[in-house]
């Protein structure tokens, strides 16, 4: 947590009062005056989500001091809005450097190091494929997820995403049928209930939980509280109809949620007790909630920079479809659709790091620099860098070029950008399914084209926009991605 100057932080509520209530006016102006301004209505409504956690995250006893702060001014607003958001990137930790595909050179060693990370045990970095494959498909029981790095996302209670042993595979045996067949083809409900109380979308909270899981989870006390009470009152409603439909022999919904809250039951040893039917629920929505669409939107991103591949991409859709909507079976048979997808997840693997601990010594083989058997300790620990994996020319020749069509062939499980092994995504064919399908009717209909800079290339484009990637919340990504979409005639 950075350390600020107190006085900073005692300027903050009054100031953020004072900024909210400027954008207030703006936006009752903008209203008013015009009904046409879609965007700026849109724009303040995302800054005043955006400013929102971070001035209720202050403490409300330095309240009374802030009223001596004088009354709204423009300017001391304008100010206000400036640092809150500086402050922001301090205090979500949102910022990072650039990333830029060319700063991987050193691919000829398979393993680069295991020097610690400060504290930490001895770690093996490794951008290997090769390596990746032997440590995530080795036997279960001698590596495991470290609890350090998974202790945040256990605060809802233990899941699917960071239990080990016997935990994990009871909760896996459970969660797993929910991703089957049956279930693929039913969509997210996006609720956007509001909260009356607290005033939050559960969205919105969600959002909020998602930035903040870090450390810092408590800071923005509001989102969380909103998120736990939503959970509880969900769970309990859920389990209710669970138990109408069982006696009244009626059949139970084959979605996630209602799968999980069957399995509720505080005295089995072999089902979920009520804080892991929130803790998986929470596990799924962190785990689906950015991913998938953060990979999409690098799809569209690449479909506007390689036009040809777009143009192919329709013609495939145009004629397995024609008109009509796409069912599952559909879905197999968009290689070209797929690859794209494919495509940009290798650029942006959206789970960026995997990391592993090795319980008992496992051998492994390399070949770079040279063929060797190494020893990974006991002890130790594995850092997957999954980014270099993908970007690994001995497996990806011209790793740098947009190429769908390398994954012809491919099938579903060696797609490694979503893990590999038992560990490996829970939710590949669900995340595959809907983006294929929304590919196909998005593109069939509209059109997607870059918005360039005067001058400026595609190219250039390219290297302007698609660099700018980054952590987003828990998910690897671009940052922003300016897109023209019109529709097809
Ligand atoms: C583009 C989309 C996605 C990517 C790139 C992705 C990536 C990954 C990766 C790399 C892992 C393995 C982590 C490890 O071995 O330590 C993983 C695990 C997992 N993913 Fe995904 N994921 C995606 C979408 C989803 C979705 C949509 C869901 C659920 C709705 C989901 C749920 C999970 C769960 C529960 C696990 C843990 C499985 C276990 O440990 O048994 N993921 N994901």
């Amino acid at each position: 947590m950075p350390i600020l100057p107190t006085s900073v932080f005692r300027a903050f509520p009054r100031a953020f009062h004072l900024a909210s209530d400027l954008v207030g006016l703006c936006l009752e102006k903008s209203l008013k005056s015009s009904t046409s301004q879609p965007t700026s209505y849109n724009s303040v409504i995302v800054k005043l989500v955006a400013l929102r956690p971070i001035r209720d995250a202050l403490p409300q006893d330095i309240g009374d001091i802030m009223a001596i702060v004088p009354p709204a001014q423009v300017v001391t607003a304008v100010v206000a809005i400036l640092v809150a958001l500086s402050v922001r990137k301090l205090v979500t930790g949102l910022e990072s450097v650039h990333w830029l595909p060319g700063n991987y050179m050193n691919q000829k060693h398979e393993i680069i190091s295991i020097v610690p990370f400060m504290l930490g045990r001895p770690a093996y970095h490794t951008g290997s494929l090769n390596v990746t494959k032997q440590v995530l498909e080795a036997d279960q029981l001698t590596t495991e997820k470290p609890h350090e790095l998974t202790a945040a996302l256990m605060l809802w209670g233990e899941n699917l995403i960071s239990s080990n042993g016997e935990t994990w595979k009871r909760h896996r045996r459970i969660v797993g049928p929910a991703f089957n067949h049956n279930t693929l083809p039913m969509g997210w409900n996006d609720s956007e209930t509001k909260s009356e109380d607290e005033g939050y979308s559960y969205g919105e909270a969600l959002s909020g939980v998602v930035e903040t899981t870090i450390p810092r989870l408590h800071v923005i006390e509001t989102t969380w509280k909103t998120m736990a009470k939503a959970m509880d009152e969900l769970i309990i409603s859920r389990k209710e109809e669970v138990s109408t439909a069982a006696i009244e022999g009626k059949p139970l919904g084959a979605d996630i949620f209602t799968r999980l809250v069957s399995e509720y039951d505080d005295d089995a040893k072999h089902g979920l007790d009520k804080q892991e039917v929130i803790g998986n629920t929470f596990a799924m929505l962190f785990a689906g909630h950015e991913t998938t669409a953060r990979v999409l939107g690098a799809t569209f991103g690449f479909l506007a920079i390689y036009p040809e591949e777009q143009e192919k991409a329709l013609q495939e859709i145009r004629s397995l479809l024609g008109d009509r909507e796409p069912t599952l079976d559909d879905l197999s048979n968009l290689p070209h659709t797929q690859g794209c997808f494919y495509e940009a997840l290798r650029f942006y693997p959206a789970g960026v790091l995997v990391t592993r601990d090795i319980l008992e010594d496992i051998t492994i083989h390399v070949e770079r620099p040279e063929p060797k058997t190494i020893c990974l300790e006991k002890g130790s620990r594995v850092i997957i860098d999954m980014v270099g994996v993908h970007y690994d020319p001995y497996v990806f020749p011209n790793p740098d070029a947009f190429v769908p069509s390398r994954w012809d062939g491919v099938p579903e499980h060696a797609v490694s950008m979503f893990g590999l092994g038992p560990r490996a995504c829970i939710g590949r064919r669900f995340s595959i399914t809907e983006a294929v399908c929304f590919l196909a009717m998005f593109l069939r209909d509209f059109k997607v084209d870059v918005v360039l800079e005067p001058g400026e290339t595609r190219e250039q484009y390219r290297e302007r926009v698609m660099s700018n990637a980054g952590m987003i919340g828990l998910a690897f990504g671009v940052r922003t991605i300016p897109l023209k979409i019109s529709r097809r005639v």
